[in-house]
């Protein structure tokens, strides 16, 4: 398996995108060692280990190449739970780091977060009602309170945020021209467990994300969110114990 490259359902849909210009993620750097050194800087996994312990796994990779809105407000994340993607627990055993690669403000579509709602449990999650398209898999929180404070996170360039994969998070669209860049990996202890997500809400994202791992990679066995997740985890430091 290679990195797995992600591009805006705009992009995707249009005749001719030239370069760069049109990856707007690229995911899964367990495949690449340059990529994957961000998972094990020291500055990164002094905080990280707070929340791990000292086994740790990387799940989830990402350099985010936000474009600029084509008009379609399709560059926007809504607000969603990272923990809606992951059958892994405990939760607190998991965190975000995201690093801001330039400035980011409102202006290209910084995070935006609603603040304690990582106290809350994991809310059921579908595509959001949106006009025209939202890429695939952006699922969103359909029922979260309008008037619970946002906070937009301004940050300068090499600035890193550590989230609870409880809160509630999203990003604005981006008004510039240029591509808002930032890197991200989702952590978690090795002795986190996995756990079976059908008959809970998570069941349609595990459906989705069986659906394209049979489709991209022709698997030729019954597969479920859990291989999905071992297969693409990779140890950072520490012992592999659950994960
Ligand atoms: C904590 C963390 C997990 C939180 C999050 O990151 S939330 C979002 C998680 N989901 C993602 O990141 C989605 C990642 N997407 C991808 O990896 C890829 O786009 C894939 C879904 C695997 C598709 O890849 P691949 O099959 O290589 O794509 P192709 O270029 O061959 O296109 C296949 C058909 O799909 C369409 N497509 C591609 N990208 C998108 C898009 N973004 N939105 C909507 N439709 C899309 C494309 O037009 C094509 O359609 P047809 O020509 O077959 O009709
Ligand atoms: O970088 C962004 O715009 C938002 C990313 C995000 O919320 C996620 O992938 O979970």
């Amino acid at each position: 398996m290679g990195l797995m490259v992600m591009r805006d359902v705009t992009i995707a849909k249009s005749e001719y995108v030239p370069s760069e210009k049109m990856i707007t993620k690229v995911q899964d750097f367990q495949e690449d060692e340059e990529l994957f050194r961000y998972c094990t800087l020291p500055e990164i996994l002094k905080y990280v280990e707070c929340f791990t312990g000292p086994n740790v796994m990387a799940m989830h990779t990402m350099l985010i190449n936000k474009p600029p809105d084509s008009g379609k407000k399709t560059s926007r994340h809504p607000l969603h739970q990272d923990l809606h993607y992951f059958p892994f627990r405990p939760s607190n055993n998991i965190v975000c780091a995201w690093t801001a690669m330039e400035h980011i403000d409102r202006n290209n579509g910084c995070l935006v977060v609603l603040p304690g709602t990582h106290k809350g449990s994991l809310k059921p999650h579908d595509y959001p009602q949106w006009q025209g398209a939202v890429n695939i898999m952006f699922h969103g929180i359909q029922d979260y309170d309008e008037n619970n404070t946002r906070v937009h996170l301004v940050m300068e360039k090499g600035d890193t945020v550590f989230f609870h994969p409880l809160l509630i998070h999203g990003s604005g669209r981006n008004k510039t021209q240029g591509f808002r860049k930032a890197i991200s990996c989702h952590f978690a202890s090795a002795n986190c467990h996995y756990i079976d997500v059908k008959g809970t809400s998570q069941e349609n994202i595990e459906k989705e994300v069986v659906r394209f791992a049979n489709e991209l990679f022709k698997v030729k066995q019954d597969i479920n969110l859990k291989d999905v997740w071992r297969f693409r985890a990779r140890l950072v430091k520490g012992e592999r114990f659950n994960l």
